[in-house]
């Protein structure tokens, strides 16, 4: 079959596109979609730059010893008597919120998941290659438009008439997108993700009674809840949306963030629809914020859970903060997903998701994630036992929990790490790195959901076990180079029998880049960095 060939593109003065634009992306790239791009490229993408300048001398800092605080400029916002504005009603009931990658086939299906919304995800559970970008964004314009489908594997895929709320998750700062260029140089992908939505799709969510929502993803400042905010006051003048029309919920997942919950929920005031826990980012953060402090070191990834000092502090001030800000506080994730063919195992899964779920209601949170429609009822029952017909639990102020910088910073727990945990890391690193450079940013590893965020965790503990101090087997090994560049050849092979698809070339490249990853002396900031060069 010969496919129609697509429609040149009509690009605004100093814009380039390196990406091939195949038959239907023209329906994306529009005229009107790029000039947005370019519009706010040109006003923040030096704000952008700035940022992550910052950053970087944040780290400098962090690695020669200084712990963070909360911010003595910004007390009077911590302890000032103010809202956020009224939450929509699309955007009330967020009792179960389902995640996955923007491929055509997961839309659908999470969008029928019974979930009351949906974080639809250009970051972390998506390989951001060019075609993944553009293609999502023609499902988002389908789905939004109800008109989605898909035949595959003799089965018809279309929409129920109730779906849940779209929440569109773009790309973080910290990422390019290196296929569209304004006057020379890469744009910020977060911007291109969120600019192309909202052309295509704000005004018809309003038509249909939503609007355009959004999670924002691994800020580390107010300053970038900030920059964020403009963007969204920029974008509603030049679409001639009503200020406040869009509405985006802070993935509070680094422990700088940690710090100005109150100041992020204040800078987007106008905007906010709440804070949600992302738990495995917030570990990765921590991991990374302290890998040289000699007093940091963390047990096997397996015994880091919510119910870890730190974690427990971190979850408990997060939802006091958005409470009494009148903003929904929504929950985490738990990596546990159904298991196939194993009843026992999957019981014991189902009981870990409960329990979490549990936990979270109980607390007081409004609602949580989760990653497979399998965990859609079960995590709805969690939350419909403590809210019964309430759509949300923000009357319950939670004035009684006290958090301090201590107990935030009580990294705990910090035994076992064993030889089976450092083999674990390295497994998930190669097997996850291989398939994301298959194109795939989201697996299932041993039963578990694993993201970039997961991944992320595990490829940093090998590197700061070998650096740190601390970093000793409980058998008294200390875990070094040597030792982890042993293990890498054997978990290739474990991989490569294992994952479908295991035989492809992109899992030796994974091997190599997560061996060079984790025994360079430099820490690479984010693994997405460098695997985006490659792909
Ligand atoms: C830390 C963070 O950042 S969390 C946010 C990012 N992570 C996510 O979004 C997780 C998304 N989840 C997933 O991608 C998948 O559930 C995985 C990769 C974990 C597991 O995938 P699989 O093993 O293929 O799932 P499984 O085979 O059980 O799927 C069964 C069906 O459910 C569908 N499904 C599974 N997960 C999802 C999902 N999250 N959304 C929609 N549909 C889904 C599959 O498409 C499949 O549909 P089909 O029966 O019509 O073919
Ligand atoms: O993005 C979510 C997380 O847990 O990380």
């Amino acid at each position: 079959m010969t496919l129609p060939s697509a429609q040149p593109l009509n690009l605004p003065q100093g814009m380039e596109i390196t990406g091939d634009i195949k038959p239907g992306y023209e329906a994306i790239l529009t005229t009107e979609a790029l000039s947005l791009v370019v519009k706010l490229t040109r006003e923040f993408e030096a704000r952008r730059q700035q940022l992550l300048a910052v950053r970087v001398e944040r780290a400098k800092r962090l690695d020669a010893g200084e712990r963070p605080d909360f911010l003595p400029e910004t007390a009077e916002i911590r302890n000032g008597d103010w809202t956020i504005a009224p939450i929509p009603a699309a955007l009330e009931c967020r009792r179960v919120e389902i995640t996955g990658p923007v491929e055509r086939k997961m839309v659908i299906n999470a969008l029928n998941s019974g979930a009351d919304s949906y974080m639809t995800d250009f970051e972390d559970s998506n390989t951001p290659n060019w075609d993944n970008q553009i293609t999502g964004q023609i499902n988002m314009k389908d789905a939004v438009r109800r008109t989605i489908s898909l035949e595959q594997n003799g089965k018809s895929y279309k929409l129920n008439d109730k779906v849940a709320t779209l929440v569109v998750r773009p790309r973080g700062w910290h990422l390019d997108e290196k296929h569209v260029l304004v006057d020379g140089k890469r744009i910020s992908g977060g911007i291109f993700d969120f600019a192309l939505f909202m052309v295509h799709n704000a005004k018809e969510q309003l038509a249909r009674g939503a609007g355009p929502y959004f999670y924002l993803p691994k800020m580390e400042s107010h300053l970038e809840a900030r920059l964020w905010n403009d963007i969204f006051v920029m974008t509603q003048n030049e679409l001639g949306l009503p200020q406040g029309t869009i509405k985006a919920t802070v993935l509070i997942e680094t422990i700088l963030a940690a710090f100005e919950m109150d100041e992020i929920l204040y800078e987007l005031r106008e905007h906010s629809s709440g804070l949600n826990a992302g738990r495995w980012d917030y570990i990765f953060s921590c991991i990374k914020k302290f890998k040289l402090d000699k007093d940091f070191c963390l047990a096997d990834r397996a015994k880091v859970t919510m119910t870890a000092p730190f974690m427990r502090a971190y979850a408990l001030l997060l939802l006091k903060t958005c409470h009494k800000r009148k903003a929904p506080a929504i929950g985490g994730m738990a990596a546990l997903i159904p298991i196939k063919n194993d009843p026992e195992k999957n019981d014991v899964a189902m009981g870990g998701v409960r329990n979490d779920k549990a936990r979270d209601a109980t607390d007081g949170y409004d609602g949580g994630w989760v990653a497979h429609p399998g965990l859609v009822e079960l995590a709805m029952g969690e939350f419909t036992k403590v809210l019964g017909d309430k759509p949300n639990q923000i009357d319950k102020q939670r004035s009684d929990i006290e958090v301090t910088r201590e107990q935030l910073l009580d990294f705990k727990p910090e035994a076992p790490i064993t030889e089976a945990g450092l083999r674990y890391n390295i497994n998930v690193g190669i097997h996850y790195l291989g398939s994301w450079l298959a194109g795939n940013g989201c697996v299932p590893i041993h039963n578990l959901m694993e993201d970039a965020a997961t991944a992320e965790i595990s490829r940093s503990q090998v590197w700061q076990w070998i650096r740190s101090d601390k970093g000793v087997l409980e058998d008294g090994r200390k875990v070094t180079a040597d030792m982890v560049r042993a293990m890498i050849p054997e978990e290739l092979a474990k991989v490569q029998r294992d994952a479908p698809g295991g035989d492809g070339p992109t899992y030796p490249r994974a091997a190599q880049i997560f061996e060079d990853m984790s025994t360079s002396t430099e820490f690479a900031e984010f693994l997405t960095l460098p695997l985006y060069e490659e792909i």
